[in-house]
């Protein structure tokens, strides 16, 4: 049996990329989604061709690396893609979030981090030549961003993560991809709070395209997927300046 597997499949980027993949993976048998609510499961199941399977769970708890494991043992499924997208940020000043929000940035790193290195490594023994992982990470990978702080850490986690697991699973034929899109209009920033940059306003994207081009990107087998020109001037500009200076300017761009 071939499978797709996405976390973070209820909305946004992960259930954009349950839409598209069996476009491109013609030969799918199954999807398999995995979030917390349900009721939005089920409901992209109804608009996709191929057989959705639906795990209902925490990706924080660990339970659901339980069943889906337990799952995978008996089915023996071949993972043809893995996509990490479940995820979650939080703007404004670090100390303040901790403050007001006790908790929540060690469950995004949680969330952002360690569950997706965790699902990562669960699906690796069932992933074989010509397999593909994409990892969600963000442009917010390129730099240290105040106003976005452990956000923008966990994300230069998933950067790094990706792109050194894609040279140790290289002789295997699995190509892995950090997909790092700038802002883009999903229910992400109804728990992060609008964006503080006015910059990230004028360049939101839509998930259709991103999706778009990271399948793409991963089908060419490239390590990055990185939509449109404003991010990969991004990407260049944390490249060639100072961090020092990216840091100077970033402080400008917030309100
Ligand atoms: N939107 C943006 O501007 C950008 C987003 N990203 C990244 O893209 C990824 C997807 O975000 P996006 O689609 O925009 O945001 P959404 O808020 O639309 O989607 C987040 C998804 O993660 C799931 N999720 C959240 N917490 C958990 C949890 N504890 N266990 C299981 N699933 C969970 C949610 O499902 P449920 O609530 O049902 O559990 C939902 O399906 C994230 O990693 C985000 O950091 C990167 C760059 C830009
Ligand atoms: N890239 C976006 C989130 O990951 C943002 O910077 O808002």
């Amino acid at each position: 049996m071939k499978i797709g597997i996405i976390t973070g499949a209820s909305s946004g980027i992960g259930r954009e990329f349950a839409r598209q993949m069996e476009y491109f993976y013609q030969t799918l048998d199954e999807i398999w989604v995995i979030a917390r609510r349900k009721e939005k499961l089920l409901a992209l199941s109804a608009q996709i061709r191929v057989p959705v399977r639906i795990f209902n769970g925490d990706l924080t708890e660990k339970e659901i690396y339980t069943e889906l494991s337990n799952l995978l043992e008996t089915e023996k499924p071949d993972i043809r893609m893995l996509v990490n997208a479940a995820g979650f940020g939080k703007s404004g000043n670090a100390e303040d979030i901790r403050r007001k929000e006790a908790g929540c940035q060690s469950r995004m790193i949680d969330l952002n981090c360690r569950a997706l290195t965790e699902m990562t490594f669960v699906c690796l023994p069932y992933m074989s030549a010509g397999s593909r992982i994409l990892n969600i990470a963000s442009a917010a990978a390129f730099c240290p961003q105040p106003g976005f702080a452990v956000y923008a850490a966990t994300k230069a986690y998933v950067l790094s993560f990706s792109r050194a697991l894609g040279e140790e699973v290289k002789n295997r034929r699995i190509y892995v991809t950090a997909v790092c899109p700038g802002p883009v209009d999903t229910e992400f920033f109804e728990t992060a709070g609008r964006p503080e940059s006015f910059l990230k306003e004028k360049v939101m994207a839509e998930a259709p395209q991103v999706v778009r081009k990271a399948l793409l990107d991963s089908r060419a087998r490239k390590s990055l997927s990185i939509y449109g020109l404003p991010m990969k001037g991004a990407q260049i500009a944390a490249k060639v300046l100072p961090h020092r200076l990216v840091l100077k300017l970033e402080q400008i761009g917030r309100k």
